[in-house]
């Protein structure tokens, strides 16, 4: 058996799944665990950054590592997943935006742009196993996969409108590529949370499944797809649907970070976002 190691862990753990199959952790933070299946190949990277995955500066630092140590380990695929039962992620964390320290909040945005481009354009197969609801930056991270299931009763999509905040145009693009445009456009204005029956109507997630087992084994399925598929051929296939949106971003980096830093510290959003937040908080007293 091959040995993996990373830089980031040292010596691989062996972890017994079943009698025919062994997980191999190739990388473990304390908000991210990734691991590859030693029979498949296929590595399951899982968020775990309590109580619901909200995205900040450290969790997307670690994900892109992640999907970057699958990559540089050769893995055939990734999963991205959630430690947590009810939610995959809850998009990006509103403390990082919320009055805001303008060098971090300049880090923060520039790691998303970052690890959304490594994950958009990344050359292995991506699936995401929605095992719960994914509002926002979890949405951005679901539709930036080649392929999606999700779980019954949660909810997924794109609401930044209903924050008072406008999607960047590489989240849009993430959503085009998954949804028809008018479909996209009404979604995108209304700021629409589709449960999971109407994303799968509409073709934002390709299955729906019961447990978060059989959306890891459809995830599975799905890059099995490419099992007799020359990996090269694959990746520049997939890099030339995605490349037109992966260079809109890198020539516009910085102009997209001012554009950032400029809606987000205009008092009318700090405003909406703070009422947001004081509504999320007395919710969940
Ligand atoms: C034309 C030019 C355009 C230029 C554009 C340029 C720039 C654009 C500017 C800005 C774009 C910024 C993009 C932002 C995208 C985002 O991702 S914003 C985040 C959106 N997320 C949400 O709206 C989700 C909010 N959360 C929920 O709905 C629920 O929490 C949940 C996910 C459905 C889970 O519900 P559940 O009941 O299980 O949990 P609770 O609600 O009780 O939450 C527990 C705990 O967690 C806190 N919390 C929830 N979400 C977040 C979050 N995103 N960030 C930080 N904290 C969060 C919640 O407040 C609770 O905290 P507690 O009360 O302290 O326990």
């Amino acid at each position: 058996m091959n040995i993996i190691r990373s830089a980031r862990f040292g010596a691989s753990t062996l972890i017994p799944k079943n009698c025919w199959s062994v997980v191999r952790s190739i990388s473990s933070t304390e908000l991210t665990k990734l691991e590859v299946n030693d029979k498949t190949g296929i590595a399951v990277l899982t968020l775990n950054r309590p109580p619901v995955n909200s995205l900040n500066l450290e969790l997307l630092t670690d994900i892109r590592n992640s999907i970057k140590d699958a990559e540089s380990n050769k893995c055939r695929g990734l999963i991205l997943t959630s430690s947590s039962n009810s939610v995959f992620s809850a998009g990006l964390d509103f403390l990082e935006m919320y009055q805001p320290k303008e060098e971090r909040l300049k880090s923060f945005w520039t790691a998303l742009q970052s690890t959304w481009m490594t994950l958009y354009g990344s050359k292995i197969p991506t699936a995401a196993a929605i095992n719960g609801h994914a509002p926002a930056g979890g949405c951005l991270l679901a539709t930036s996969c080649e392929y999606r299931v999700m779980l019954p009763k949660f909810t997924i999509g794109l609401n930044e409108t209903l924050i008072g905040i406008v999607a960047p145009n590489w989240f849009m693009n993430s959503y085009l590529n998954v949804l028809p445009r008018r479909v996209a456009e009404l979604a995108l204005t209304q700021g629409k949370m589709f449960t999971t029956a109407e994303a799968q109507q509409v073709g934002l997630v390709d299955d729906v499944v019961n447990t978060k087992e059989e959306a890891i084994a459809k995830c599975e399925e799905f890059i099995g797809l490419f099992k007799k598929i020359n990996p090269y051929a694959r990746a520049l296939t997939k890099q030339q649907f995605r490349i037109n949106h992966l260079q809109e971003l890198e020539q516009n980096r910085e102009q997209d970070l001012q554009a950032f830093i400029a809606a987000i510290t205009n008092p009318s959003t700090q405003a909406a976002m703070g009422a947001y937040l004081e509504n999320l908080k007395k919710r969940s007293k």
